[in-house]
């Protein structure tokens, strides 16, 4: 009985153009000329909600340990120059810009998060949403750099539609899903950074999975190509210091409620994924399967409550 709702998202996957010694400044600049033009194509190509790979004005450097100059890529959400410049790509396309970044908090005693600002097509700062997951895995050594969010589980109300952020690490977290699904979410996008030794055999079913089990439409974004740094640093392993992360193996996809999927951009390349969703599919497939109707969060939440509960016993039965 509903007309269509028709929405053209873009998922970004790009190179840092500059190496990571090259003066801070110099990087961002570089990035925001790479992104521009990359956003031009996406206008060409009517696109309505675009979202960049997690902390993509930086190289992916939380693997090293180092504070500087790493700390130095951290900005504003409400007020520096990436916001800035998000902003008037927005107004310009009239576009929804998502842009993840290292965030600094002047007004919170310049902590540092990992942060998503999400910017309206007309140009307005909608919100801010945060990392909830820090990953205790591999080289990711991001507990150095930020904290664990606390900003919950926002959705974001746009022209063209709800939309929410997971960012990376939460994607291997069921109830980070279905938190910004309960919330109202029609589309979450994770905007990540992961490399091929560790995750690549996930990839194509987590952010499915939880498009099928929220009943929403979920846009997995990855970070492509490897990333050298100046000072080796180990892994912990036992193995010999390196000095770069792995490989950023790409393959940006969009996954929808009812279980399809596009194909996955390059493994190696820059690339722009244009997809057309129809938010009806998300109602659609909620009446088939029910899965808010039968899902019992009550009972979870009761059960919950006590399990974190220091004195917690499990309901273990014994003969
Ligand atoms: N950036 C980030 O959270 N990476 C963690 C590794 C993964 O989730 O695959």
């Amino acid at each position: 009985m509903r007309r269509p709702q028709l929405v053209r998202v873009g998922l970004v996957q790009n190179k840092t153009p500059l190496p990571a010694e090259a003066p801070v400044v110099e990087q961002v600049s570089a990035l925001h000329r790479r992104i521009e033009a990359i956003v031009e194509v996406a206008a060409m190509c009517g696109v309505n909600i675009i979202c960049f790979q997690e902390a993509w004005t930086m190289p992916f450097a939380f693997c090293t340990r180092e504070k500087l100059p790493w700390t130095e890529f951290a900005e504003s959400a409400e007020d520096g120059i990436t916001t800035r410049f998000c902003q008037k790509l927005a107004k310009k396309h009239s576009m929804v810009v998502i842009s993840p970044i290292l965030e600094r908090d002047r007004d919170h005693g310049d902590v540092l998060w990992n942060t998503a600002v999400v910017i309206s097509n007309s140009g307005a700062i909608l919100g801010k949403t945060r990392k909830n997951h820090i990953p205790r895995v591999g080289d990711f050594n991001e507990s150095t750099y930020y904290m664990e969010g606390n900003l919950g589980h926002p959705v974001f109300q746009t022209q063209f539609g709800r939309i929410a952020v997971n960012i990376c690490y939460g994607r291997h977290h069921p109830l980070n899903w279905l938190m910004y699904s309960i919330n109202g979410a029609e589309i979450i996008f994770n905007p990540s950074a992961t490399i091929g030794t560790l995750s690549e055999s996930l990839w194509p079913i987590e952010a499915r999975n939880a498009a099928i089990a929220n009943h929403c439409f979920t846009c997995a974004i990855n970070r492509v190509g490897e990333e050298h740094f100046p000072n080796e640093f180990t892994s912990g392993d036992g193995k010999k210091a390196h000095q770069d992360f792995g490989y950023f193996y790409g393959s940006s996809y969009v996954a929808a409620p009812d279980g399809s999927r596009t194909p996955g951009l390059s493994r190696n390349r820059d690339g722009l994924l244009v997809t057309e969703l129809d938010l009806n599919l998300c109602r659609q497939m909620n009446d088939v399967w029910n899965f808010k109707m039968t899902g019992r969060y009550e009972m979870y939440a009761r059960e919950l409550a006590e399990a974190v509960k220091p004195n917690y016993s499990p309901p273990i039965l014994k003969e």
